[in-house]
């Protein structure tokens, strides 16, 4: 926002944004309705005024006048309810709109950039932040009303009165400065409380997810509380009020300032014997039909500012979500492959504080199709992150990743990542099984059996009947949504660290020779040394270098 502009420019500036804004979102045909309606209303006020003329004589009324009413009064409802359809229709389609784009964003993102923006920030731009965007067409339905109302009383009172003409444009003038002199400050205040809301949202979403450990333990439910949730509570409800008594002062003002000239017209000046027009009454009465758009225009500018910072906001958020090409079929993608090769891969987290940042290689190495690879090393050494990096969910920041003879990068990343059936040590197990089509029912029954789940789940209509199971149990599951998508290759991060010995046993001996032999390529990350013969080659991260290991002297 420029420093140096004037109160003029300013009142310009957020104008012209407000029907560009408008008209992006709605197109003309609001201008016109809104226009037709806020005619139509303005005639109404001036066959009011002028049938007021006949009561003040003593005289019946034209019946043209009455003609005249009926006819803007039905045209001024018509054109009304149409235009409020026009908006409410807009404003859903805008909500749909930008949740659209949002959701579609969040999908092309790359891994790292959405982390960094972090869930509960988009979170709450999907399910708040964008009603609120939506509200711009109640906003400017008001605005657009007001402001055909204002400008048709004031042509009409120009007509009655120069000096009154002229007055009530200075009173309308200042409210208006005073109202936007404020604004810049009041879009920066809004940002913030935006920003501390997400802040509060995020403890509000940690206590719900550790409510085990918060209800295990009175120190770790009152530290919570008292070190961050009634801090944020409290700052949060002091910002807000502060925030909305300033709004309530905007709407008072705006009245203050014309009940102050109405005291004027009514009192101060006859006091003087100032004449403003000849017709007081009339002035007065358009005055007060001013004073209703006017009252509904002035609270109206701190809600657009609100609208704008979230808008602001919310682009800058969608800034940070690094895109890359989102491939919506799997058919162009990689079916198979002889190679996978690292050439000088290196990838930095970027540095916590004052710790050192975590640099994963330089790593050079070769992935054959049909490997079955075992991955040792201690915690934090990083196999997750060289997973990560190797299925293309990190982009390395040095060095290449080449399949065959084609080098990996944004432009076929995604069809490259079709390749890897993935169960993360962290993975996530959704309810319905997404993207497998022709499911066999008697393959599903199989893979149920094999895993030992027949006594605890069946499929029917695409989804598990319950996923309500043990940790060890869902992770069976996700075993045979995996298996379920027949991939090349097979990437297991400590799958069996929370299975019995027995399906351990099973899973090492069984299940992963079987998919070896299937040609898969097969990749396990495990601290278990007791099954390491069964790898054909084995590696060993150590911070953050991968070095293979000779399989030589390796025993059952
Ligand atoms: N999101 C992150 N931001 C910054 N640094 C991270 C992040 N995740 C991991 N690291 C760093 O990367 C290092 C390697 O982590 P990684 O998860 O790859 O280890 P790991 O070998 O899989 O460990 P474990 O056996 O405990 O699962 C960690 O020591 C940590 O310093």
């Amino acid at each position: 926002m420029p420093e140096d502009e004037s109160p003029k420019q300013v009142i310009m500036r957020y104008f012209l944004s407000l029907l560009s804004i408008t008209r992006k979102i709605f197109g003309y045909r609001v201008f016109l309705f809104g226009i037709a309606a806020g005619l139509s209303n303005t005639a109404l006020i001036s066959i009011i005024n002028e049938t007021i003329k006949y009561g003040i004589d003593k005289k019946a009324p034209s019946l043209l006048l009455f003609f005249g009413y009926i006819t803007a009064l039905l045209l001024y409802f018509l054109l009304q309810y149409f235009y409020q359809s026009l908006l409410i229709k807009s404003a859903q389609t805008l909500i749909l709109q930008s949740r659209e784009t949002l959701i579609e964003k969040i999908r092309k993102s790359n891994l790292r950039s959405y982390e960094k923006v972090g869930s509960t920030r988009l979170f709450v731009l999907l399910a708040h932040d964008t009603n609120t965007i939506g509200t711009i067409a109640t906003l400017s339905s008001s605005v657009i009303i007001a402001l055909i109302v204002i400008s048709g009383s004031l042509i009409y009172l120009l007509s009655i009165s120069i000096k009154g003409f002229l007055l009530t444009v200075g009173i309308i003038s200042v409210s208006l400065l005073i109202t936007f002199s404020m604004q810049k400050a009041n879009i920066k205040r809004i940002k913030k409380l935006l920003e501390l809301e997400t802040v509060f949202l995020n403890f509000i979403r940690n206590m719900l997810t550790g409510i085990k450990e918060v209800k295990m333990d009175s120190k770790i439910s009152e530290g919570i509380y008292n070190t961050h949730l009634k801090p944020y509570m409290n700052d949060i409800h002091e910002k807000k009020t502060s925030n909305n008594i300033s709004q309530a002062r905007f709407a008072l003002l705006g009245q203050l300032i014309f009940f102050i000239t109405m005291g004027f017209i009514l009192f101060v000046f006859p006091m003087l014997q100032i004449s403003i027009t000849r017709n007081p009454a009339q002035f007065v009465i358009v005055l007060l039909y001013i004073l209703s758009p006017i009252q509904m225009l002035i609270p109206l500018i701190p809600q657009f500012s609100h609208i704008k910072a979230t808008m602001e906001r919310m682009a800058s958020i969608k800034d940070m979500l690094e895109e890359e090409p989102l491939s919506h079929t799997t058919e162009n993608s990689y079916k198979q492959f002889e190679t996978i090769s690292f050439k000088d891969v290196i990838y930095t987290y970027e540095p916590i504080a004052d710790k050192p940042d975590f640099r994963l290689g330089p790593v050079n190495f070769d992935i054959q199709a049909g490997d079955l690879i075992f991955i040792l090393g201690e915690n934090g050494s990083g196999k997750s992150t060289l997973i990560k990096v190797l299925t293309g969910l990190y982009t390395a920041n040095k060095g290449s990743i080449q399949l065959d003879d084609d080098p990996i990068s944004h432009r076929n990343i995604q069809l490259y990542r079709n390749l890897f059936g993935v169960i993360f040590t962290d993975n996530h197990l959704f309810e319905h099984l997404y993207g497998v089509d022709d499911i066999s029912t008697a393959h599903i029954d199989q893979l149920i059996e094999k895993t030992g789940l027949t006594e605890k789940v069946n499929f029917q209509e695409n989804r598990f009947n319950t996923i309500d199971l043990s940790e060890g149990q869902k992770k069976r599951i996700a075993l045979i949504n995996v298996l379920l998508r027949d991939k090349p290759i097979y990437i297991f991060d400590e799958w069996a660290a929370n299975q019995d010995p027995d399906f351990r046993d099973y899973f090492y001996n069984v299940l992963i020779p079987e998919l070896n032999n299937q040609q898969k390529t097969v990749i396990v990350i495990t601290h278990d040394d007791r099954y390491l013969h069964i790898a054909k080659r084995l590696f060993k991260m150590e911070d953050g270098l991968l070095e293979e290991v000779a399989m030589a002297g390796i025993d059952e």
